[in-house]
């Protein structure tokens, strides 16, 4: 039987969550309460929100007990646990979202689909072939009870690949098919009370054009940033472009990781990626990979370099290499 331990959060005596996890069995949990209350003030310490301060010590603390679970020292009761395993492990359990996951954002589009003649799980499994590492349904005009059904039928394909699904707009369908996640624009449902109704450990992602925008995800609690129309673009009408001025003035604003969204192919996704800002973390598309007749496993690479941002001392002058994988047609 595995038990399971519940944390409740209560921040500033309104909003209230409750996070939970699987019971790690050991007698090694001393040290356990002083490891919590130091991580979540050191998070606090570098700027994150309460939330994200004590999901990132939970997990922590999850980690560190996993970790040193079967350590025997003493003869007591009760053992330490292993509290400086980041300093001697770097091969940690991976945290539930994981930024590297935005590098090629697969969205949907229902109407493209319908133009193409295919379904909507073919779309999401020729995507994931083709190398995309995160998909979106944008299914902008679906019936409630067809997406749902959809949802559920794309999450089928995108868990045995670890590949996190989520849902534009839509949290009702979200919590419905337990997707991983939600994407919401600025005049969606707010970042703070979509975190609210989907829990702490839900991916969020916020649609973000300016500093203001970028700085009010990361007060509610948002996973990523999804930033653009970097270039123009026929899939979204009446859309404002930052360009990629627009975008590194996000990127340069905000801790978060973030996604370029707009007008991106196979032709300007390097430019995009040479920016070389740390946290732009990939490329969101739409038309490039399903304005396609027929969408196929054949996968087009694309080798940029990109140099480090001059931000982060460690990648100064660091070849990154970025491999792009986008679904070419064969006709
Ligand atoms: C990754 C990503 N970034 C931005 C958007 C745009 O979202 P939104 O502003 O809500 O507009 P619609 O997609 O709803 O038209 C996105 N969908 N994904
Ligand atoms: C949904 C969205 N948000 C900003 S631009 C855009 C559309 C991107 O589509 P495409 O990749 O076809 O330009």
């Amino acid at each position: 039987m595995s038990l399971r331990v519940q944390l409740l959060l209560i921040i500033a005596g309104k909003d209230f969550y409750e996070l939970h996890s699987s019971r790690v069995k050991t007698r090694n949990t001393h040290g356990t309460g002083c490891s919590l209350a130091s991580c979540i003030a050191a998070e606090l310490a570098k700027g994150s929100p309460m939330l994200s301060a004590v999901k990132v010590a939970k997990r922590f603390i999850e980690t560190a007990l996993d970790y040193s679970k079967d350590l025997v020292i003493g003869n007591g009761p009760q053992g330490p646990f292993d509290h400086l395993l980041r300093l001697k492990n770097t091969s940690c359990r991976q945290e539930a979202f994981n930024p590297s996951d935005l590098f090629l954002y697969a969205v949907t589009d229902s109407g493209m689909n319908k133009k193409w003649g295919r379904s909507i799980t073919d779309a999401v499994k020729s995507a994931i072939e083709g190398g995309a590492t995160i998909i979106q349904l944008r299914e902008k005009d679906a019936d409630t009870g067809e997406f749902l059904e959809a949802a559920r039928a794309c999450l089928k394909i995108c868990r045995p690949h670890g590949v996190p699904l989520l849902v534009n707009d839509r949290i009702d369908i979200a919590l419905a098919c337990d997707a991983d996640g939600v994407h919401v624009g600025q005049s969606d449902m707010p970042a703070r009370v979509a975190r609210t109704l989907l829990g702490p450990e839900k991916i969020i992602g916020v649609s973000c054009k300016t500093p203001q925008h970028a700085q009010q995800a990361w007060i509610d609690g948002a996973d990523y940033i999804g930033c653009g129309g970097v270039y123009p673009t026929n899939t979204k009408a009446n859309n404002l472009t930052v360009g990629l001025d627009g975008l590194k003035t996000v990127c340069l604003s905000s801790k978060l990781p973030v996604v370029a969204i707009g007008g991106i192919g196979i032709s300007n996704a390097s430019d995009v990626m040479r920016l070389g800002v740390p946290n732009l973390k990939g490329v969101a598309v739409v038309s490039a990979l399903f304005d396609r007749e027929c969408v196929t496993t054949e996968d087009q690479e694309v080798t940029c370099c990109a140099k480090g941002d001059a931000m982060n001392s460690k990648m100064e002058n660091e070849e990154l290499q970025v491999r792009v994988f986008l679904i070419v047609t064969r006709i």
